[in-house]
């Protein structure tokens, strides 16, 4: 990393270092006021999301319904398969809890910040200790696209949304496969509210 100067913010943006076993004790040995923001949505959504995106690169994959389960007929799900163990949340918070303390990390609502991205930077500003500069007024729908984009890109005058390999279409799942996954997944979610505080809303 490098150094950062009086009146700096450096950045690093990894997703897997969340679900890395070894990343807290390396990044707290690192520095210990790293602060860290984690974005995290509906895990059976994630899944699903992750699913897609590996088909997109390799579509002689299996189906999404046969990876999930060990075993079909018993119901037992597959936690070995990294887009469902990556969506137990609960699990992976308890080995950063281990390093950093709670008001170090910051999760930010995936759903949020489609449906409010403006009050979700809020809260993202507000915990890195900046003002409040991104509001609503820099964020339009964009109904082609069907997420909401910048009305202007970082050194331009020109909107910008996202690529196109974020909100891609996701396939139809089996609904009693989605069932069974929402089970499963309830009790982990549970107890990641209770963990950080927030009701995400992800369980029926
Ligand atoms: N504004 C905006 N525009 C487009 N997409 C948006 C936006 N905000 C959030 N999202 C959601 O971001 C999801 C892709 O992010 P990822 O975390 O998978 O990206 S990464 O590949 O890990 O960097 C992507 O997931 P999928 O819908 O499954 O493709 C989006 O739902």
């Amino acid at each position: 990393m490098p150094k950062t100067l009086e009146g700096q913010i450096t950045m690093e943006k990894t997703p897997s270092y969340f679900v890395t076993r070894e990343a807290p004790a390396r990044i707290s040995a690192m520095s210990r006021d790293t602060k860290l923001i984690v974005v995290v949505r509906d895990p059976v959504t994630r899944a699903i999301s992750d699913y897609t995106q590996t088909l997109s690169k390799k579509p002689d994959i299996p189906s999404f319904e046969s990876l999930t389960f060990k075993n079909r007929t018993t119901g037992l799900i597959d936690t070995s398969w990294s887009a469902i163990q990556i969506g137990i949340y609960a699990k992976h918070l308890d080995n950063w809890l281990q390093y950093f303390p709670m008001d170090q990390i910051l999760f930010v609502s995936g759903e949020r910040l489609i449906s409010d991205p403006a009050g979700e930077l809020g809260r993202v500003q507000d915990f890195l200790g900046l003002k409040r500069i991104i509001t609503d007024k820099h964020f339009y729908f964009n109904q082609t696209k069907g997420f909401p984009c910048l009305k202007k890109a970082e050194g331009s005058s020109k909107p910008h949304c996202l690529g196109k390999t974020k909100g891609r279409t996701h396939p139809n799942i089996d609904p009693e496969v989605v069932q069974r996954l929402r089970d499963f997944y309830r009790p982990f979610n549970m107890k990641f509210y209770q963990m950080t505080g927030r009701f995400f809303g992800w369980d029926d």
